[in-house]
């Protein structure tokens, strides 16, 4: 559970740009980072050593959500149109009625996709798919790869800090990186008109409560604003947007490898009237990355205990994400009504 708090702090990560920075920089930042993760288990990251710009980052969302819908169709998983070959990776459209969770995204993995591990073959989904590509996404493509590659690489120099501030070797976390199925999600959440809810729940969102179930996940969010992440109080603590930082998070499986030590805290993405007022009429754009070991991966607590592979684990979550879902003769629509839940990594 997290902590009562009433902001996300925020961590710089400046020294991480330098070509040998000190050892007891480093050592403080691991031990800035474990304690925030043992707190709020979300912060604010700036100064992150990336070369993409915040204007870069949504510029690709951006030309990605223009496309025809026809073509985004063309490379939408498998779930939601039935000839397509992806089952994993690609497109996922709005769902009418799922009114406070009302969003499109385009999903990547890795550029060169990961070795298919042993116990993936005869699977109904292929975790280690390549990546599919619309038409008219033109020069996005290896800019995506390159972002993809950029936040894998933070995600391992952040799980180095973190094994050190555990009490671990800086590379006890290396063996999840091998064939890692790291996931690069661009979310695209339409402007609603109304501005009453419709359902008994105030306010309106557009993303619903849920904790992530990875390790860590890293966040793009544009200055719409929304996003919200609850404390042990029960209150919702607004995440606005912080120009040119990135919002970390710890998942479900991370807080299990912890031993309990970092939190996988609840957030929500609230319906901003910025979204609405926006000039662009575009609404809200994230674009969350989330790192996930190889499918093979053993994961156990720090602590040591029982161990999980990492891709029966994300088969077993899979069960419960309409999106993989398939139910003979049913539309998606109809199985959300009938209350399946929505991925959350
Ligand atoms: O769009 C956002 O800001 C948050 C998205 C999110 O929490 C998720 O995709 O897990
Ligand atoms: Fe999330």
């Amino acid at each position: 559970m997290a902590t009562i708090f009433s902001s996300l702090p925020i961590i710089d990560l400046s020294i991480l740009a330098e070509i040998s920075p000190g050892e007891q920089d480093l050592r403080d930042l691991s031990q800035r980072l474990c304690d925030v993760f043992a707190s709020t288990g979300f912060a604010y990251l700036v100064n992150a050593p990336l070369s993409f710009s915040h204007e870069q980052v949504f510029g690709l969302a951006n030309a990605f959500f223009q496309i025809d819908e026809t073509e985004k169709l063309k490379v939408a998983k498998r779930t939601f149109v039935g000839t397509n070959k992806n089952t994993y990776r690609g497109y996922f459209p709005t769902q009418p009625s799922q009114l406070d969770n009302l969003k499109e995204g385009f999903e990547v993995g890795p550029s060169r996709a990961p070795r298919q591990a042993g116990l993936a073959r005869h699977q109904r989904f292929d975790l280690s798919e390549p990546n599919v590509w619309p038409i008219g996404f033109g020069h996005g493509r290896p800019q995506l790869e390159s972002l993809h590659q950029q936040l894998q690489s933070l995600s391992g120099t952040l799980l180095s800090l973190l094994a050190v501030g555990l009490g671990k070797s800086p590379d006890y976390f290396a063996s999840y990186l091998t064939d890692s199925l790291s996931t690069l999600r661009m979310l695209h959440y339409p402007p609603q008109q109304q501005r009453t809810p419709t359902t008994s729940q105030d306010p309106r969102l557009c993303c619903t409560p849920h904790t992530d179930s990875g390790i860590l996940t890293l966040l793009h969010q544009d200055p719409t604003g929304g996003l919200e992440v609850l404390n042990a109080d029960g209150q919702w603590i607004s995440a606005p947007y912080v120009p040119g930082s990135i919002v970390v998070n710890i998942g479900d499986l991370m807080a299990r490898v912890s031993g309990g030590r970092f939190v996988a805290t609840m957030h929500r993405v609230r319906t901003s009237s910025a979204s609405i007022d926006r000039p662009d009429g575009m609404g809200r754009l994230s674009v969350p990355f989330f790192f996930e070991p190889g499918e093979d991966c053993v994961v156990r607590s720090v602590d040591g205990g029982e161990s999980i592979v990492y891709g029966e684990y994300v088969r077993r979550k899979m069960n419960t994400w309409v999106e993989y879902m398939d139910v003979p003769g049913a539309t998606l629509d109809a199985r959300v009504r009938n209350g399946v839940s929505v991925k959350a990594y």
